[in-house]
């Protein structure tokens, strides 16, 4: 049974016009601990009446929640920013045992997750609009950002704190009101913050979370008019289905989605950069992250040596039960997770590649999968064309830059890319050729609420964190004042 210091945290209902429901027909989903296969509760499975009742309620909630000052919200955001990390680790305690990541970095997520509801508490105060140099004396041209409506966002198991707050957090400084629909896998997290929420004050129908069907639940956010905006982050094929079905009524889309991100070390690198580079970029949350490094391109006069220094390390890494202390990497989040790993591995090692360290299941059994790197990989094997959400790092030479750009842009995806070099002249002309959303340079550790976190191409559409985020639940109005 999990231990935690405020048991209340722990809800296993769902968050409608604030009150805590069970599904109408009483039938649940068991959520599932990755590293013992234990149930830790059941949630509801909701469908899409209750997703009509979300919506109703995130509707009826709009006016009042919209016409606070900005300062109100924020003040709101700021107490559930403050009640976050109070509970830190009973938030984390749960993270760990329905998503398995080792509970330090559950920790890290959570602070992650609440830096974004610090930052729209502030951003909340300036939503600025404009008073533009009129073409004629007898006209004013003003322009302000105005609260878009409702909401509703999708959000995926491998971050169930930050993928939320990251939505929310804006939204409701926006003046918005919002229903998140989270993973089947990882709803306590959700539900968790939704209990913080609450206790921060934020009004009922305000924010409200629902578990179950995800496609049902989706069918009626996606054809719903009263939902003026979509958040989704998860794969891209579900992306692109939730655009499609969110056409008939013209939504704004935010879409984070899949990756395959390169990772570069050219010969003039710092290797020993590079290695903690790509253990940080590749092994987080078990390489279960949408810009882990996907695949490495190091150029010729390095390769055998970052090869080496890489296998090292990795074999180092402690793997086991999240909970435990000193755990690096935790398990898969399921069996199919699992057995794409194991698939892509062995169709690698089928055609050539050769293993540096790990390529097997763990001898822990269940979804544990041993950190793993390959050399002697070419472009034409699956492992470099498919994201592989899990602790693989295939390593490809390369001869020369323009090879390497070619190569690291080879890809319908457009998420994050890397890159390590000690030229500056290399640095400028690189980043400005790769065709990604986001450019670790010299660093594997991209991840912060201050700057603009998204994609391009097949990755997605708008950015979420700095002070765009606030956009994409804003909408622009202008005001034409004539007669003057
Ligand atoms: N770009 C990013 O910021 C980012 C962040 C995390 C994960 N991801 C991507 O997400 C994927 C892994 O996450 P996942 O397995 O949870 O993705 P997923 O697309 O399978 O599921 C994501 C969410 O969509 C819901 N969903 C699935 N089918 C649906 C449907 N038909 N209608 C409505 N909702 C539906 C799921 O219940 C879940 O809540 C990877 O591709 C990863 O790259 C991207
Ligand atoms: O899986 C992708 C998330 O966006 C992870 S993070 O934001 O880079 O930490």
């Amino acid at each position: 049974m999990l231990q935690l210091q405020d048991p209340s945290l722990l809800r296993p209902s769902c968050y409608l016009d604030g009150a805590w429901v069970a599904a109408d027909d009483g039938s649940t989903i068991a959520v599932t601990n990755p590293a013992t296969g234990q149930t830790i509760a059941q949630v509801p499975r909701c469908g899409a009446a209750e997703a009509e009742r979300a919506i109703a309620a995130a509707e009826q909630a709009l006016a009042p929640w919209r016409d606070t000052t900005a300062a109100q919200r924020s003040r709101i955001l700021r107490r559930w920013f403050e009640l976050m990390l109070a509970h830190q680790d009973d938030l984390a305690a749960i993270m760990t045992a329905e998503q398995g990541k080792p509970l330090a970095e559950a920790r890290g997520e959570i602070a992650y997750a609440a830096s974004y509801i610090e930052w729209f508490a502030e951003e909340a105060k300036r939503a600025y609009g404009e008073v533009i140099p009129s073409p004629a004396q007898d006209r004013q041209i003003v322009v302000t950002r105005e609260s878009i409506g409702v909401c509703a966002a999708i959000t995926p198991w491998n971050f169930p704190s930050a993928m939320i707050t990251r939505k929310v957090a804006p939204a409701l400084a926006a003046g918005c009101t919002i229903v998140v629909k989270p993973a089947e896998q990882t709803p306590l997290s959700a539900l968790a913050l939704a209990e913080l929420a609450e206790r921060a004050g934020v009004p009922a129908g305000v924010l409200n979370v629902i578990t179950g069907q995800a496609s049902a639940i989706g069918g009626v956010m996606t054809a719903s008019p009263t939902v003026r905006k979509l958040s989704f982050t998860g794969s891209t094929p579900v992306g692109q289905l939730l655009m499609q079905q969110c056409a008939g009524t013209v939504k704004k889309l935010s879409l984070e989605l899949g990756g395959n991100a390169p990772f570069i070390v050219f010969d003039d690198a710092d290797v020993d950069a590079a290695v903690a580079g790509a253990l940080a970029s590749k092994y987080r949350n078990a390489g279960q992250t949408c810009v882990c490094s996907n695949r490495f391109l190091v150029q010729a006069g390095v390769y055998d040596r970052f090869a080496q220094k890489l296998a090292e390390a990795v074999a180092c890494l402690p793997v086991g039960n999240g909970m435990d202390a000193g755990v690096a990497q935790g398990p898969l989040i399921d069996q199919a997770a699992l057995h794409k790993v194991e698939a892509l591995v062995q169709d690698a090692l089928a055609h050539g590649a050769r293993i540096a360290t790990g390529g097997a299941r763990h001898a822990l059994g269940g979804t544990w999968y041993q950190p793993t790197v390959l050399t002697h990989v070419t472009d034409a094997m699956a492992v470099m064309r498919e994201e592989i959400f899990g602790p693989v790092a295939p390593l490809q030479r390369f001869e020369s830059e323009a090879e390497a750009v070619r190569l690291a842009n080879d890809t319908p995806f457009g998420l994050a890319a890397y890159f390590f070099t000690q030229s500056h002249a290399r640095v400028w002309r690189v980043a400005r050729q790769l065709e990604y959303g986001i450019v670790g340079i010299n660093t594997g550790a991209i991840s912060t609420e201050v700057a603009p976190f998204g994609g391009v191409k097949l990755s997605g559409l708008g950015r979420e964190g700095s002070r765009h985020g606030l956009d994409e639940y804003m909408t622009l109005k202008y005001l034409a004042l004539g007669g003057l």
